[in-house]
């Protein structure tokens, strides 16, 4: 058995991230991803190497996409030798990457990798419907002439297009991920100036990150995009404050909506990338190392059959990464709470300084506490930069790297909640 070895994050690379429909709607999964991926490339003299194993993915992705990161990697400057394929895991997809390359470096079976993610709500995969699906497969399928007229003969008026859109939404519920966090935001009772306070310092952080060259080695401009285009540093509380809310505003809760397009993250397309290596291949390719990757959990809540918010399992998952790695909530430098919605962050942190949820849920003899809020998405997060589905792992992982790199030492912590009641939870250190 080979003992575990130290897995470095060399350093990332994503390119701008876009509103959906605006500046990247004609740009594929694959157009985008690739993108990112050269940019890592050419950032770390990778061309010709044939790379250990690529892990990438996309939370909407077209039939045609079945391996969209081998069919990335044989269009980039890798080694087609480069082994690459897909993995899923809703928003978690870029981090769940991550972990999986880490593991595969940390058990010696590779000795670099890369990992990824992208999504586009504006190239979104549109199917036909059933009946239509069904029939168009058997006329694919058909032997002869006549078998196809008579299939054919079959396809009438009343059995009209209807496209089905993927519709951001949980299949067991029908309800859209916005209505999800109103129902929790209800139930921790996170009120509506705090979410917006915190949309506001998301905006002014990845603004000041931007001025101050933060980004310059992490990001490749793309389609004319330098910076990402939902970033508004001009927003304020009076403006945040002047929007309607969109999620939770119907039925007998209306009155006590909090959610808005200003403290809810938007649909946007991006893709992302992350090298990460052992110890030796990051010497032997004078490559300095950002932050090594340490620990991670992934869990899951019961949000059909129980009373779990769908977006709180990052609550569960945390304090059980803690328990291994033998450390407490307060223990971090530096804290990456994906901002899906700002009130899903805000319940996280209520439900970790609950003693109730903290006993009954989590079986704790105390509560895990608050958070230094200061340290708390330091440079930005979803909210300002947006959130293409897959592609947000890889840019906390980054982001956080280089924070850590930056700031000489110490630690982080990740946190993304994902669709399907599940999040995904990283440690970084240096
Ligand atoms: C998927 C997983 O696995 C887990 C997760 O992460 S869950 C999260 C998944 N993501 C989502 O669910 C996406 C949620 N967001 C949305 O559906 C949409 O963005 C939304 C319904 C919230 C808003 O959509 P929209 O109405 O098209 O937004 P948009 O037109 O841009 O904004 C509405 C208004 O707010 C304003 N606005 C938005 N943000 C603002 C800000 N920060 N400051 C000031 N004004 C702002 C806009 O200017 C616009 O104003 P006008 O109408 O005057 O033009």
């Amino acid at each position: 058995m080979q003992s575990i070895r130290r897995v470095a994050v060399i350093g990332g690379n994503r390119i701008p991230f876009a509103r959906s429909n605006s500046r990247y709607a004609s740009a594929s999964n694959a157009d985008m991803l690739g993108a990112a991926l050269d940019g890592l490339v050419a950032r770390f003299g990778l061309a010709g190497q044939r790379v250990g194993e690529v892990v990438a993915g996309a939370v909407l992705k077209h039939a045609r996409d079945f391996n969209l990161t081998r069919e990335v990697v044989l269009g980039s400057k890798l080694d087609p030798h480069t082994p690459a394929y897909d993995i899923q895991q809703a928003c978690g997809t870029g981090l769940e990457a991550a972990i999986l390359v880490a593991n595969k470096i940390a058990l010696g079976q590779i000795e670099v990798g890369i990992a990824g993610g992208v999504d586009t709500t504006s190239d979104a995969p549109l199917a036909v419907n059933e009946d239509m699906r069904r029939t168009l497969l058997k006329l694919n399928s058909a032997r002869t002439v006549g078998e196809r007229l008579k299939i054919a003969a079959k396809l009438r008026p009343s059995q009209p297009f209807r496209p089905e859109i993927p519709r951001n939404a949980e299949p067991r519920t029908g309800l859209s991920m916005g209505e999800h966090a109103a129902r929790t935001a209800l139930r921790w009772q996170i009120d509506r100036q705090a979410q917006d306070e915190l949309a506001l310092r998301s905006h002014q952080r990845l603004a000041a990150a931007y001025d101050r060259g933060f980004f310059d080695d992490l990001l490749t401009p793309y389609l004319g995009l330098t910076r990402d285009a939902n970033l508004r540093p001009d927003t304020s509380l009076e403006k945040l404050g002047s929007l309607k809310p969109v999620f939770g505003a119907k039925g007998p809760d209306a009155e006590r909506a909090t959610m808005t397009a200003g403290n809810s993250s938007p649909l946007t397309d991006g893709a992302s990338t992350v090298l990460l290596a052992s110890e030796e291949w990051a010497r032997a390719h004078s490559l300095p190392v950002l932050a090594w990757f340490s620990w991670s959990e992934t869990a899951a809540v019961d949000f059909v059959h129980g009373d779990e918010g769908l977006l709180m399992a990052p609550a569960y998952a945390v304090p059980r990464m803690l328990a291994r790695a033998g450390l407490t909530l307060q223990d971090f430098d530096y804290y990456e709470i994906h901002e899906a919605f700002a009130s899903q962050v805000l319940a996280t942190l209520a439900a970790w300084e609950s003693p109730e949820f903290c006993k009954d849920r989590l079986g704790l003899d105390a509560p895990l506490g608050a958070i230094d809020r200061d340290k708390l998405n330091v440079n930005g997060s979803s909210l300002a930069a947006g959130h293409p589905f897959a592609a947000t792992g890889g840019r906390i992982v980054a982001t956080l790297a280089k924070l850590l790199a930056e700031s000489g030492g110490g630690r982080g912590l990740i946190s993304i909640c994902a669709a399907g009641g599940q999040g995904v939870t990283a440690i970084l250190e240096r």
